[in-house]
């Protein structure tokens, strides 16, 4: 299995380039798996108490039940993944059958922040957008689609994306073998990575 880890800050773009790069690749041969499905079970928390959790830290994703599924997955296990739902801030009840594949993408904030998903993974990629393109997406999506309003947003985005993205996913880069600029959209690169996905599936 080859395994693919894609990081970058939040709307950098990581789930638009690596749904360029499965685009008409069969479902069988090619599998994601989001660090999302594996933030932390807040279930002993209300919602209004889970809003103000700091989603952006480290220490929010489960990544031992994260390193424990990919390690399955490579030694030819299915394994349970877990459904994330953004408005309820938690971990629905339902999972996904998630079967080995020839190849692996893993895409999060925080993929390459963590040592033991770094080492699994055999290239890592790090998205690249400039903070005010990613501020103007994130902006949209979270009022358009999680149900957060523009002030709440910004202050979000001041006191927690902003110091996290410095802290933790900034310097996670350093330790991408590959990085794409994307502030537009970048065919050139989502296709030299496609080549060498399509390499491993021939
Ligand atoms: N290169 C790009 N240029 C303009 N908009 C983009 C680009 N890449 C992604 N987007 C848009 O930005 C938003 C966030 O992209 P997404 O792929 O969800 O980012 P991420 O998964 O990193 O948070 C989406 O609305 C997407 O359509
Ligand atoms: N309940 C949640 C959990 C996480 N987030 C934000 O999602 C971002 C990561 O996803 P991307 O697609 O943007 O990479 C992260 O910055 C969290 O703040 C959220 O809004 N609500």
């Amino acid at each position: 299995m080859l395994v693919i880890g894609i990081a970058g800050g939040t709307g950098c773009g990581k789930t638009t380039v690596v749904n360029q790069i499965i685009n008409e690749l069969p479902d069988e041969e090619v599998g994601v798996i989001s660090q999302d499905s594996y933030y932390n079970d807040l279930s002993h928390l209300t919602l209004p108490e889970r809003r103000e959790t700091n989603f952006d830290h480290p220490n929010s994703i489960d990544f031992k039940l994260l390193a424990q599924h990919l390690k399955a997955l490579k030694d030819g296990h299915s394994i349970q993944q877990p459904v994330y739902s953004f408005l309820e801030c938690n971990r629905k009840e339902e999972t996904v059958p998630t079967h080995p594949t020839k190849v692996l993408i893993v895409e999060g904030i925080l993929i390459l922040t963590n040592p033991e998903i770094r080492e699994m993974c055999d290239i890592k990629i790090f998205v690249h957008a400039d903070s005010d393109e990613r501020l103007i997406r994130r902006l949209k999506r979270d009022v358009n689609e999680r149900g957060w309003d523009l002030d709440e947003t910004l202050e979000k985005y001041q006191t927690i994306l902003k110091p996290m993205h410095d802290q933790f996913i900034e310097p996670s880069k350093e330790y991408a073998d590959i990085i794409i600029p994307n502030n537009k959209y970048n065919t050139v690169a989502v296709d030299i990575v496609r080549s060498i996905v399509n390499e491993k599936l021939v």
